[in-house]
């Protein structure tokens, strides 16, 4: 059953507490949830949770993140911890894999025997399985719990809206009219659902020259402008196609300047969410 003590959107939600659907463990002191959705898939909504999640705990807040793409996990790989497993305590839930810079995770990749096997499972299993990240996980103290979304804005997306406390969601794209469009539809779902929509973050957006560094337009019918303006949002950040992006697995072997160029990219966008957020 519902609790409003620990919900993290006690105080601003409006819903009743005995007509709730979004139950919480008591053990969890969660305070901001954030989704992370794309509407399309292989935009690079992974990528820029793993981004957004370690620029945030650098700052000093703790974080987690939660793998909601049950049929297509990346965390793991993401966060190079695809050889962790995840285990149970003596009250039957679930601990996370924390990671090096205390970043708590929790993926359906821990809990299955090899990391390729495939989970072949109709929809309603798959929306109790993330329900159950968030009732049956012991996230412990968090400051922000992102939420790594199935692509689409289908069942188990709806099911993570109505079950979950979503504080607001960050929408990936990237500056294509079909992407655009598939977008604007998961964007007109959230405002119908009365969620709000942090901002958006146009990924792959360019290149830049590797010989002049001039910035070159990947999409020739690029109208982030447009996007923006029809649909009312932020513009958090535009990012360039880079292979330090690609490679943020490795990010302690990447190079001092592919390291900085990630740093440079991603904290005028978690310095824009931290002030959203508040
Ligand atoms: N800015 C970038 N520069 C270079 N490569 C990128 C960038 N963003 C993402 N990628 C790469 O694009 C691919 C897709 O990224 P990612 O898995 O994050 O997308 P996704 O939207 O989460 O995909 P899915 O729909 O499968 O969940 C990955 O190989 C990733 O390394």
């Amino acid at each position: 059953m519902a609790n409003c003590n620990t919900c993290p959107s006690k105080g601003s939600c409006g819903k009743d507490e005995s007509s709730c659907g979004i139950v919480n463990n008591p053990h969890n002191h969660i305070k901001k949830v954030v989704a992370v959705m794309s509407g399309k898939g292989g935009v690079g909504k992974s990528s820029m949770t793993v981004l957004m999640a370690k620029a945030y705990a650098s700052m000093g807040f703790t974080v987690g993140i939660m793998d909601a793409d049950i049929t297509g996990p990346s965390i793991p790989r993401l966060m190079a911890l695809e050889k962790e497993k995840a285990f149970g305590n003596a009250e039957q839930e679930i601990l996370p894999v924390i990671d090096k810079d205390g970043i708590k995770t929790m993926s359906i990749n821990y809990l299955i025997d090899s990391e390729d096997t495939p989970v072949i499972w109709r929809g309603p299993i798959v929306g109790n399985a993330v329900k159950q990240f968030w009732t049956d996980v012991v996230w412990g103290e968090l400051d922000v719990l992102f939420i790594d979304m199935p692509p689409g804005t289908g069942d188990v997306a709806l099911t993570i809206m109505q079950s979950l406390p979503v504080n607001g969601v960050i929408m990936v794209s990237t500056p294509q009219p079909m992407v655009s469009m598939i977008v604007t539809k998961a964007i007109k779902m959230l405002k119908q659902m009365d969620i709000p929509v942090l901002g958006v973050i146009e990924n792959m957006a360019y290149i830049n020259c590797p010989d002049c560094g001039k910035k070159i337009n990947i999409y020739s019918e690029n109208d982030t402008e447009k996007f923006i303006a029809d649909n009312d949002i932020e513009l958090l950040g535009e990012l360039p196609m880079v292979p330090a992006i690609s490679n943020i697995r490795l990010d302690e072997e990447l190079s001092a300047d592919d390291q900085k160029l990630i740093q440079d990219l991603i904290m005028p966008i978690v310095t824009k969410l931290v002030h959203v957020l508040n």
